[in-house]
């Protein structure tokens, strides 16, 4: 199979490797491998039920894959297998972040309680893990004056300053995917892992998505991998895209190449195996007509 994928002058911050998830007789991945590479945005797409959530179960810990290899590499040089570590600890220590399908937050605590809520970690190691810590250190007070810092910093890229003191769960929609990938930024990720975070935006919270999430990676260089259907998103702001069906990759690129790889638009057609070959030939057809591929 051709990937359209340039295996030169590589620097992947997560590498899966060979991965498999079975669920009693199921086999939902299948010998699947792919690489994200750092500081850009890979998407990972593919038609309902291909997969796709359970590779973000195996890389956020959720799930213990079957088989195969998941290997973040952080900017230092530290390598981490996830597959061997527990799901707080690839947060915590590889530097994974995540959000989910359906919005998970505290949507009784404010907006700005939500960003320091994420920040627990850091603010309990700065307490030395004591009651006497949190008044009597001064590594608490700056930790905590860190931490209000950051979170102001977050609250303004996603624009939700204005929104600060009101509950999470007043928020419209599309502010609360944004608060979700602020709090995720707050937790200091090198790979931000995003679960389908356009669903259910309108047009104008989809271009403010967008905005957002190419800020993260100009400004943070923080590696973003996404589940994602909405193909204006994906095409719109990724840089590599890996397409899964029924458990397997059928193409791996950069959107141009993926956006006309004839596989890619049967997957979604929803052609059978056996008139694959058929629908390659009358794309190919087209193409050849129009003078190559996506004129
Ligand atoms: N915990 C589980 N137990 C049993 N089967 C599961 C489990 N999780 C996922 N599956 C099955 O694995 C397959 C892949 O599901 P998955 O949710 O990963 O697909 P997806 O590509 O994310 O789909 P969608 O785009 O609809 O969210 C499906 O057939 C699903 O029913």
């Amino acid at each position: 199979m051709a990937f359209g994928t340039d295996t030169m002058t590589k620097d992947p911050i997560l590498k899966v490797e060979r991965l498999s998830m079975r669920f009693g007789g199921l086999m939902a991945i299948n010998d699947f491998s792919f690489e994200a590479e750092r500081g850009e945005i890979t998407a990972l797409i593919g038609p309902n039920g291909a997969g796709k959530t359970t590779v973000f179960n195996c890389i956020t810990g959720f799930y213990k894959p079957t088989m195969g290899m998941i290997t973040m590499r952080q900017k230092s040089g530290a390598e981490f297998l996830l597959e061997r570590l527990p799901d707080f600890e690839i947060t915590k220590k590889a530097k994974v972040a995540r959000t989910f399908q359906n919005i998970r937050m505290f949507s009784g605590l404010t907006v700005l309680e939500n960003l320091l809520v994420a920040q627990h970690n850091k603010l309990m190691r700065a307490s030395g893990y004591t009651i006497l810590g949190l008044f009597g250190f001064p590594a608490y007070r700056e930790a905590s004056r860190e931490s209000i810092e950051l979170a102001r910093h977050w609250l303004e890229k996603a624009s939700l300053t204005e929104r600060a003191d009101d509950p999470a769960g007043d928020l419209p929609y599309g502010a609360q995917r944004r608060l979700e990938i602020a709090r995720a930024m707050c937790t200091g990720p090198e790979l931000l892992c995003l679960d389908e975070p356009a669903a259910g935006l309108n047009p104008r919270e989809s271009l403010a998505l967008n905005a957002l999430l190419q800020e993260i990676r100009r400004d943070t260089g923080t590696s973003i991998l996404l589940i994602e259907h909405d193909m204006s998103v994906v095409m719109e702001i990724s840089d590599h895209v890996v397409v899964l069906e029924y458990g397997q990759k059928i193409s791996d690129g950069n959107p141009d190449f993926v956006k006309n790889d004839p596989r890619v638009i049967a997957a979604y057609l929803g052609v059978e195996d056996e008139e694959v070959e058929e629908v390659i030939g009358e794309i190919e057809e087209i193409e050849g007509e129009r003078g190559g591929p996506g004129q």
